[in-house]
């Protein structure tokens, strides 16, 4: 197990963070192979609400929210049978905190009460992340990622939604940091650096990690 080696510190649980678009599945997976961990990946192709959202923000929200908050707590119910508890190490590609970032930007009055009551219930007990590892980017970087990711359903995304997401998570990314001071929080640069293209910057990243490994 993990903790023979390595004494003081927990077993790793990373959490590759950051704005749609931004990097997180291709960083959490390049960083999964590099470190020999499980990857913990959201399955967005399966989603029977999502582009039916984007059509419709206002009238898909509440299902869209839960059915992610609900996949998720499974997948991570199993993670943390899986590995966490186990003492074994695993890298993410979400963090349960996202669900709440998004809600409170897409649900209002009644149904966000109701969502962040569920929200809470299923979540509270959950083991968290110790390391995030957090892609800041810009907005132009955001767009040229999802158009070359080329779903269909993401491709007229309101600009302003994702402005409004990158300001979401600046602040979320801030109040974690107060809410859990143990988390370890790594911010990348996700515009300066391009782990995909420039082996050397992946490589930083890597190293940054091992840190606090
Ligand atoms: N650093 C990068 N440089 C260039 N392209 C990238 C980079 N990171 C991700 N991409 C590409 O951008 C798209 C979105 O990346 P993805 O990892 O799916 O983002 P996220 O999981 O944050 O939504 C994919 O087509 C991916 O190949
Ligand atoms: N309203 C919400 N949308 C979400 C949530 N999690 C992901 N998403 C959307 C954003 C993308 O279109 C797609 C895949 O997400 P990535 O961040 O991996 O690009 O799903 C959510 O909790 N609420």
């Amino acid at each position: 197990m993990w903790e023979d080696h390595q004494v003081k510190k927990p077993c790793p649980f990373i959490a590759v963070e950051g704005a749609i678009g931004a990097g997180k599945t291709t960083l959490a997976t390049m960083l999964a192979e590099r470190f020999d961990f499980p990857l913990l990946k959201e399955i967005v192709d399966e989603n029977p609400f999502l582009d039916k959202f984007y059509q419709n923000i206002e009238e898909w929200a509440f299902q869209l929210e839960m059915f992610f908050l609900c996949n998720r707590y499974k997948q991570l119910e199993d993670t943390v049978q899986n590995y966490v508890s186990r003492g074994l190490p695993v890298v993410s590609d979400y963090h349960i905190y996202k669900n709440w970032i998004f809600a409170q930007r897409t649900l209002h009055g009644d149904k966000r009460e109701k969502y962040r009551q569920i929200y809470h219930l299923l979540t509270d007990d959950l083991p968290k992340p110790n390391v995030i590892v957090y892609i800041k980017t810009e907005l132009a970087t955001l767009l040229r990622r999802i158009e070359k990711r080329g779903r269909d359903f993401e491709q007229d995304i309101d600009p302003g939604y994702l402005e409004q997401l990158i300001e979401d998570y600046e602040t979320a990314i801030t109040q974690l940091q107060t809410q859990e001071p143990e988390t370890v929080i790594i911010t990348i640069d996700g515009n300066a650096l391009d782990f995909v293209e420039h082996p050397e910057h992946f490589e930083q990243i890597v190293a940054k990690i091992k840190e606090h490994l």
